[in-house]
């Protein structure tokens, strides 16, 4: 179980925090890391040294170059493209046009790679599909991880129940177009009661709040990606919502992952859930079209 070692592409707020994270992890011997400058890798690379210095960790950190991540385990790519995002709604999508070139770009180099690709760019669903299509590397999105934690935080304060107790998936797009599992939440294993536009309101606004008060949301899709890494790489076993190839496009499913093999394990669906899931996933093609240029790289104008 030990000795793996880590790539992370993007020295940003949720880069930092992932290499944070995997520095206290005893299975993680090696950080490798590389950013839009040098700099940026190499001073994290220090910081993280202080860091596993003081909390006397056997994990190291090196800056490298993207090509140098062929001898990794497992890449998280977590860069940014240089935009302003002005969106007030469908705020991740936003980013699709900026970030696309740059993933396209990073994933050619990723060409031939043949472990997990944890995705974290927004927006993750139609980056993740890009990535994996252009790399051919099994390609995982972090988000609806994300979403299901403050859906059973929210529906737990709700009904004034330990988060613990409640059982219930976000499913779909990472986005506006997440889809909540209503018809098979339970508490405690009872089926429950879910105040749908209570909880729509809290997903949306809970990231606003973190971006609002901190800046950057970093630390929740940061835990996810140490979950989703522990069971790709077989550390441990368990269930995750990861965005994952169904039927061509890339959406938000959960997942059983046992000896790091992922087998989807589909919810059921009410109606209104089942329309939902399809609105999401006609939302995403449609994205997708308007990147997939990026397969082929740059075309010549005419
Ligand atoms: N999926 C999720 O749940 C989730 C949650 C939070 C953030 N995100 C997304 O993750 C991405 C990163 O967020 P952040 O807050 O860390 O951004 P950030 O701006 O803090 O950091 C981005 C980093 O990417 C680097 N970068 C830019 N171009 C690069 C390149 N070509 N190669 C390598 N590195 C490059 C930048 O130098 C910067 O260090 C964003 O798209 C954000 O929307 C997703």
């Amino acid at each position: 179980m030990t000795g793996h070692t880590i790539g992370i592409i993007g020295a940003g707020a949720v880069g930092q925090t992932v290499a944070a994270l995997l520095i206290g992890e005893p299975w993680c011997d090696r950080l490798l890391i590389t950013s839009r400058t040098a700099d940026s890798a190499t001073g994290l690379v220090a910081d993280l040294d202080d860091m596993a210095h003081v909390v006397r960790a056997g994990t190291r950190a090196h800056a490298v170059t993207v090509a140098e991540l062929d001898q990794t385990d497992a890449v998280v790519l977590c860069p940014r493209a240089t935009f302003t995002n002005t969106a007030s709604r469908d705020v991740r999508m936003a980013g699709l046009a900026a970030n696309a070139p740059l993933i396209a770009s990073l994933a050619r180099t990723l060409t031939g790679y043949t472990r997990p690709v944890v995705m974290v760019t927004n927006p993750v669903d139609v980056l993740s599909r890009l990535c994996a299509t252009i790399s051919g590397a099994p390609t995982y999105g972090i988000g609806s991880a994300t979403d299901t934690a403050r859906y059973r935080t929210a529906l737990a304060a709700h009904h004034r129940v330990p988060v613990n107790e409640v059982d219930g998936y976000v499913i779909g797009e990472h986005g506006d177009g997440a889809v909540i599992c209503a018809s098979s939440t339970t508490i405690r294993g009872t089926p429950c009661a879910v105040p749908l536009d209570l909880i729509r309101a809290e997903l949306a606004d809970r990231p606003r709040r973190i971006n609002a008060g901190i800046g950057r949301t970093r630390h929740g899709p940061a835990a996810a990606v140490l979950s989703a890494l522990r069971k790709l790489l077989d550390v441990e076993d368990g269930t995750d919502v990861l965005s994952v190839n169904r039927a061509g496009v890339w959406l938000g499913i959960r997942l059983r992952i046992r000896a790091g093999r992922p087998t989807v394990q589909p919810l059921e669906l009410d109606p209104h859930e089942t329309a939902d899931l399809i609105t999401a996933r006609t939302k995403l093609e449609a994205a997708y079209r308007t990147i997939n240029h990026h397969e082929q790289g740059a075309r010549t104008c005419l």
